[in-house]
């Protein structure tokens, strides 16, 4: 028996605890929200850079919301505002979450969209969401992949991608590097989609995406550009929609 079980529970006197592993999301979030404030408070994080984003964190409406509601993080937002303006979300059957960390994206297809499969992967390991398969591994892998698919049971009906390389500094390797995972994403969903399905990768603005566009074009009905209103306004980061996936040859 450890401290957090309820029998050593002292009465709520209004004081922050830590509740272990029996924690929700949204009590985790606000734990580490509430430590990080004292943190600043006392000058315990004292990177320039480090502040200045800590800061804007916890100045970001969306953060809070997404705090608030108990989304993992504010990326949240951002697929529920693609599902409002193009109906992204319209077929959940069986859905593929590349690049799922912290798991947001998961939340929303498994407890707003009540999803039958998701299947999550990330190079990060990501705490469980009920229901949703989650695979700590690197799209790259094939034997990850192929685990991906076993448990998906079926064509996926939706392929999403929010992956985004570890920023190197240097603005045009981080093109290049997102780039090519939004391809690795695009052929993924071409080799794999079920027809009529749906899908969406992050993309960078500026630079190499020619061949992404034309590979959508020739493959979707209907593909779009855009920049939900939650992606930060500096940021180069926006979404490449495809909608109606079309067999265009045998697979
Ligand atoms: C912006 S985050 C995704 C946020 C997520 N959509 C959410 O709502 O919580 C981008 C993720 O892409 C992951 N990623 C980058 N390269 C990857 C790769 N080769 N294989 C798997 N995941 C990758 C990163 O580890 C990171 O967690």
């Amino acid at each position: 028996m450890t401290d957090d079980t309820p029998e050593n529970s002292k009465p709520n006197d209004g004081k922050r605890r830590w509740k272990g592993p029996n924690a929700t999301d949204a009590e985790r979030v606000r734990e580490k929200t509430f430590s990080t404030k004292k943190k600043i408070k006392k000058g315990g994080i004292t990177k320039k850079s480090s502040r200045a984003w800590i800061e804007r964190q916890l100045n970001d409406p969306y953060v809070r919301r997404a705090h608030e509601a108990g989304w993992r993080a504010r990326a949240a937002y951002k697929l529920l505002e693609l599902d409002e303006k193009f109906g992204l979300l319209k077929n959940t059957q069986r859905v593929v979450d590349l690049g799922c960390a912290p798991g947001s994206w998961t939340q929303v297809l498994m407890q707003k969209y009540g999803a039958h499969y998701v299947v999550g992967i990330d190079l990060l390991p990501v705490d469980p969401i009920a229901g949703a398969h989650l695979i700590e591994g690197d799209v790259n892998d094939p034997e990850a992949m192929a685990e991906m698919m076993s448990v998906l049971q079926g064509k996926p009906t939706l392929v999403l991608s929010d992956m985004a390389a570890a920023t190197t500094g240097h603005k045009q390797t981080d093109h290049v590097r997102t780039v090519q995972l939004a391809e690795m994403a695009v052929q993924f969903a071409i080799d794999n989609l079920e027809v009529g399905g749906n899908f969406c990768t992050k993309v960078f603005q500026g630079g190499a995406q020619g061949e992404l566009k034309a590979l959508m074009d020739a493959n979707f009905a209907e593909v779009k550009y855009w920049k939900p209103p939650s992606s930060r306004a500096g940021s180069p980061e926006m979404f490449a929609v495809a909608l109606g996936f079309k067999q265009t040859k045998k697979r």
